[in-house]
């Protein structure tokens, strides 16, 4: 693991819909960052690739590796199973300072409680009515848009437990915004208390 002030976990949390995959890779791929993927259970969706979206795994190998205690945090949502191992988050901050993952609540605090200061929690929200319109905007089944729109009020109550949240209206300004917060702990280490 890097030593404290050396680098940095950026965690982009929020409703899902709300544009952080989007975001998170639009600013990780202009700065150089790497992302940690999450192994999950459920089928890859149309456009997903394996190794890029997720590690696509079946429920036998999740629970294999979660008795053989190789996930940092584990959860199940709407009946699937998403998990993040441990040494893949150890490994890659070994060899790159900044990295970047994309959790719901539950997982963003499973984290902070885990890796304290070196973790960074970015919030992106939009309101429910815009989720709704990008998500079939997008081609998304009516049932994963109610699966979403279920637990938004949850997902939005961890909004003022995040350093930053930013409301995704304008794509390219959301992620101007977000580039500079993350561009200013790469280039000023600019490495406050969260
Ligand atoms: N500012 C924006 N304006 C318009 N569309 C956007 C904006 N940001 C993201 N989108 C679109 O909204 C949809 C959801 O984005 P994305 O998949 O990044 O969200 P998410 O929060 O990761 O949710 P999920 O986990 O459901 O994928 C995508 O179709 C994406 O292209
Ligand atoms: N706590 C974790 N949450 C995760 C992980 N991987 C993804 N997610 C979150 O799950 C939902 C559903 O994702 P989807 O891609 O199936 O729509 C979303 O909020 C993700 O951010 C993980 O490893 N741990």
């Amino acid at each position: 693991m890097n030593g404290q002030g050396q680098g940095m976990i950026f965690v982009f949390t929020g409703p899902d819909g709300s544009g952080r995959k989007t975001i998170a890779d639009m600013v990780g791929s202009t700065l150089g960052m790497t992302k940690v993927l999450s192994y999950t259970t459920r089928k890859p969706r149309a456009g997903e690739a394996p190794g890029q979206d997720y590690y696509f795994i079946s429920e036998e190998e999740f629970a294999q590796a979660e008795a053989r205690g190789e996930f940092v945090e584990a959860v199940e949502i709407n009946g699937v199973r998403y998990g993040i191992k441990e040494a893949e988050i150890d490994e890659l901050f070994q060899k790159k300072k900044f990295i970047y993952l994309i959790l719901n609540a539950q997982g963003a605090k499973i984290l902070k409680d885990k890796y304290g200061d070196l973790v960074t929690r970015i919030f992106i929200y939009i309101d429910k009515e815009l989720v709704v319109e990008r998500q079939r905007k997008a081609g998304a089944s009516e049932e994963l848009i109610q699966q979403h729109l279920a637990h938004y009020d949850e997902d939005m109550s961890y909004k003022d437990e995040c350093k930053y949240s930013f409301e995704n209206l304008d794509l390219a300004h959301t992620v101007f915004a977000v580039s500079n917060i993350i561009d200013a702990y790469m280039n000023r280490g600019l490495i406050e208390k969260d």
